[in-house]
């Protein structure tokens, strides 16, 4: 990991002293493959190096998942992203200003009541499963993908579907199929884009492919 992040920090530095404005980074991948988790490393270590550092998941600008399922769509289907009110927030953190977003909550499917302040910082990390979408892109300077086996992701979202969203077991595996059939729709194709493709195994050891 401690290579990952080092080769992510030399590209930030670089970035920054040639771009001269506010850095977008992207994290995209399938779900529950710890992109928020990674993201808050980098954030961490960046502003440990007083390179300060904010972080944003695409999941607050997503439909709340009883619309989703009430629409028979999955996070990944593209219909689900309020892009207008994304590409409006990066529009505002470009311009330095404060910005109050309300958190996406795996647990309760809703965003949360409580406001977080993210105040202007130098670099924003914008992860999620729409990090990649194509005008998010226009506005990110560098791209991580998170890959794993489609195995290996399944195995991950089971996990997760009782741990992080508190489904029981039996209704934590029901809608994996097809969830993943729309990952490898919408989101899989968009790996290209990534200026680096790292792979996740199912213990959260990271390599880059
Ligand atoms: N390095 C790690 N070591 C151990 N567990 C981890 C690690 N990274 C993530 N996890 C666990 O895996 C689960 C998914 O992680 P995380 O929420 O960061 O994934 P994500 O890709 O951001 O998910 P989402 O689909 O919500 O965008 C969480 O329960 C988290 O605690
Ligand atoms: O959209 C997703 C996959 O479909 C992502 O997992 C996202 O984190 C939100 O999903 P969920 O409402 O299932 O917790």
């Amino acid at each position: 990991m401690s290579v990952i992040i080092e080769q992510i920090l030399d590209e930030v530095k670089y970035k920054l002293s040639s771009e001269n404005q506010v850095l977008f980074i992207s994290i995209c991948g399938c779900a529950d493959t710890g992109k928020s988790t990674f993201a808050k490393v980098i954030a961490e270590v960046l502003s440990a190096m007083s390179i300060t550092c904010n972080f944003l998941s695409t999941d607050s600008f997503m439909l709340e998942r009883q619309e989703r399922n009430k629409l028979g769509i999955s996070g990944y289907n593209p219909q689900s992203l309020n892009i207008d009110a994304l590409l409006n927030v990066l529009a505002l953190l470009r311009k330095n200003q404060t910005y109050r977003y309300y958190a996406y909550d795996n647990k309760t499917g809703r965003n949360s009541d409580e406001g977080i302040v993210m105040r202007p910082s130098k670099v924003y990390i914008i992860e999620g499963i729409h990090a990649f979408n194509q005008q998010i892109r226009q506005h990110t300077s560098f791209g991580i993908f998170i890959h794993a086996e489609d195995e290996i992701l399944r195995k991950m979202r089971l996990r997760a579907n009782v741990s992080k969203r508190g489904f029981d077991e039996e209704t934590a595996g029901e809608k994996i199929a097809s969830e993943m059939m729309e990952f490898n729709a919408y989101v899989l194709p968009d790996r290209h884009y990534a200026n680096l493709i790292i792979n996740v195994d199912e213990h959260y050891s990271y390599r880059i492919a």
